[in-house]
């Protein structure tokens, strides 16, 4: 008996767009739910977005959504015929339109009467409670309360897809929680599929169902948030989601009893791990991942000598909290991050161009197939 095919995804989409040198190849393929996409800056996200919106042509892929064809195959849809809503960091509402007319444009320009558009508006600014600022202008409302009609804007359209890009980022730390957390339940109610581009991690991890790493115009790593944090696969993927990430070796059988379990770093250095995956054999390539607040600190070599110690520079120390992350360079161990407390910052005295011990325990290192 053959299992029955699994649904295709509700968006699919191949995006090659050819931008002057900057070539972008993406592959998406997202349910509904929200596919948070993450990368440098330009790393090709809003290209990605735009394509998806028919504001840019293929250079060749197609886009495919809710069963229809919008671009490939000789077709092009123009935007206004793409079941697409967008929101971007700035909500441009018209300045003379209250946020109900604002909302009520949507579905007007879509030909829906004017009174039914208007009620429609009503209701999507219900859903993200603003209905008692419905005739304000814009200019007489906070820029969450902005942000939350321009979303009600895009949502009154009932598109099949919702693009977001950075819808966050030009808020205030405060009104960008409280957004964040409207947010999280407007889209939970949406049926469609959102696509939202972002670089905070915050806004990726409680919005997302799935993360989509773009670097370079490509995708470097995809996945469930979960899995992407405990297994992340480049350094940029690492450095999102706070881990330091090693790549090496397993080292050959028969040397050294005290390296037997142990990645081969390159330059002569050395990881011991404490357990390597299953079926993992001498001279595979693996990851290692290490939590900054494994990492000790000292100013002179520790007399209980632990297996992973390396002298290394301070390059940067940032503070958050009762907490800082120290960055430190040196050979073995590039661009390892530490995190110590305020205190240890004082007694050690971790500032730029200090030299200082940096050890870990073997069983504070996760390994995992490269
Ligand atoms: N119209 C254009 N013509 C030529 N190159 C462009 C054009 N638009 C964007 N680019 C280039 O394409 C690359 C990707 O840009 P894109 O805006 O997609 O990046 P991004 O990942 O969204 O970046 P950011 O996080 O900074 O918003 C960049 O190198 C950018 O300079």
């Amino acid at each position: 008996m053959s299992a029955a095919p699994a649904d295709p995804p509700f968006l699919d989409a191949h995006v090659v767009v050819e931008l002057g040198t900057f070539r972008t190849d993406v592959h998406l393929a997202c349910g509904r739910g929200v596919t948070a996409v993450l990368g440098p800056n330009g790393s090709g996200k809003t290209t990605v977005l735009k394509a998806l919106a028919g504001l840019h042509t293929l250079a060749s892929g197609h886009v495919r959504a809710g069963g229809r064809v919008w671009s490939g195959d000789g077709v092009h849809l123009p935007p206004e015929e793409r079941g697409v809503g967008m929101v971007l960091a700035d909500p441009l509402l018209f300045p003379h339109l209250s946020l109900l007319d604002n909302v009520a444009f949507g579905p007007r320009s879509r030909g829906m009467p004017r009174a039914a558009a208007r009620a429609r508006a009503a209701e999507e600014l219900g859903r993200v409670g603003l209905t008692d600022l419905e005739g304000r202008r814009p200019a007489q409302v906070s820029q969450g309360q902005a942000q939350r009609a321009a979303l009600a804007r895009a949502l009154a359209t009932d598109p099949e897809i919702l693009l977001l890009d950075e819808p966050l980022s030009a808020l205030d730390p405060q009104t960008r929680s409280a957004t964040r957390a409207d947010l999280v339940h407007r889209l939970r109610e949406f049926a469609g599929a959102t696509v939202l581009v972002t670089h905070d991690p915050l806004d990726a991890l409680t919005l997302g169902d799935q993360l989509l790493f773009v670097d370079d115009g490509r995708v470097v790593q995809s996945g469930a948030p979960a899995e992407v944090v405990a297994r992340p696969r480049s350094p940029y993927v690492a450095g999102v989601v706070g881990l330091n990430l090693l790549r090496g070796t397993l080292t050959q059988a028969g040397q050294d009893a005290a390296l037997a379990r142990s990645l081969d770093l390159g330059r002569g250095e050395h990881l011991v791990v404490a357990e390597v995956p299953g079926g993992a054999g001498p001279g595979e390539e693996l990851l290692a991942t290490i939590n900054p607040a494994a990492i000790t600190l000292y100013t002179e070599h520790p007399a209980a000598s632990a297996r992973n110690l390396w002298q290394l520079e301070v390059v940067a120390v940032t503070v958050t909290g009762q907490r800082a992350r120290v960055r430190l360079d040196g050979p073995g161990a590039n661009q390892l991050s530490a995190e110590v407390t305020l205190g240890a910052v004082a007694e050690l005295g971790v500032v730029r161009g200090a030299r200082l011990w940096a050890s870990v325990k073997a069983t504070e290192v996760s390994v995992y197939p490269a």
